[in-house]
């Protein structure tokens, strides 16, 4: 297991920052390489991403020292979402089988955690985020079918998408993390415009089935100093919270977010009328 630190930027400092400043304090390049767990350790609200590919053999979530934990889990809770081949969360002797894009949600308390794949040639990939719990919730397997769905968007914006909220209060009760899949209809490109911020939450973006070389440009900043990053598939980007975070693609694409934070309110955001933005 790897894991790395990130710490906060002050939106003063990120308006002097350059392309590669911008990467290298927001963006997650990589989260899957076999038969290992890659994490990112976000001061931003005690956000852990990261991703578990298991192909010869399991993988269990040990501890680092950042975690200041004996377990993962002891203080934690955990969102996991399959964007492989089919594979198994096994919490404390119970087997989860996820396909792709089924999300499996592990309650703080949770002890011995192990990820393996049903077929090596086809990898499970199990994106994975991690918040702070105060309190044990239940763990539970969510697929695409039971997540509250919101229709979103138009085809004269391009923008054409549904949102399934997976974990969220009206689904799975969790201490603070939220997440859940944009998927956006065919030959639609734009996400998240008009645009928002949430200064209660950070959030999370990972875009995928984003197929080479296309890439998304993911937008970051304050409203009147917006930022872009540009991003493969399977990356990640840190929004925190005074940031805008919005996307287009040069292709078609699906992405998870998640957000840690105040509230578990997906509706309160502070919207950013289109003239305001810079
Ligand atoms: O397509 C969208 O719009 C989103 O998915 C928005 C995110 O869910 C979000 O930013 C929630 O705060
Ligand atoms: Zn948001």
């Amino acid at each position: 297991m790897k894991i790395t630190v990130r710490h906060p930027s002050h939106p003063d400092a990120v308006r002097g920052f350059d392309t590669e400043a911008l990467r290298e304090h927001f963006l997650v390049p990589t989260l899957f390489e076999a038969d290992d767990i890659l994490l990112t350790y976000s001061h931003v609200d005690r956000f852990v991403v990261g991703g578990a590919m298991p192909v010869a053999g399991p993988l269990t979530l040990e501890a680092p020292k950042e975690i200041g934990s004996p377990t993962f889990l002891k203080r934690r809770e955990l969102g996991v979402v399959n964007v492989g081949g089919p594979g198994r969360v096994i919490v404390d002797g119970a087997v989860f089988t996820l396909d792709h894009r089924d999300a499996l949600y592990v309650a703080m308390g949770s002890e011995d955690v192990r990820f393996e794949s049903l077929d090596r040639k086809e990898p499970a990939k199990f994106y994975l985020n991690s918040t702070p719990a105060h309190a044990r919730f239940e763990t539970m397997k969510i697929s695409l079918g039971m997540a509250r769905q919101v229709h979103l968007g138009d085809p004269s914006q391009s923008n054409e998408r549904i949102i399934y909220q997976m974990i969220h209060p009206d689904v799975c009760q969790t201490a603070q993390l939220v997440l859940g899949m944009t998927v956006l209809k065919p030959n639609n490109m734009w996400n998240t415009m008009p645009c928002h911020t949430h200064d209660r939450r950070c959030e999370v973006y990972f875009y995928f089935d984003l197929a080479e070389p296309a890439r998304a440009f993911h937008f970051m900043g304050e409203p009147s100093q917006t930022r872009h990053i540009v991003m493969a598939n399977e990356q990640a980007v840190i929004s925190p919270p005074w940031s805008i975070h919005s996307g287009v693609g040069t292709r078609n694409y699906t992405f998870i977010w998640s957000m840690g934070g105040d509230n578990q309110d997906f509706t309160d955001m502070d919207m950013v009328p289109m003239e305001a933005l810079r």
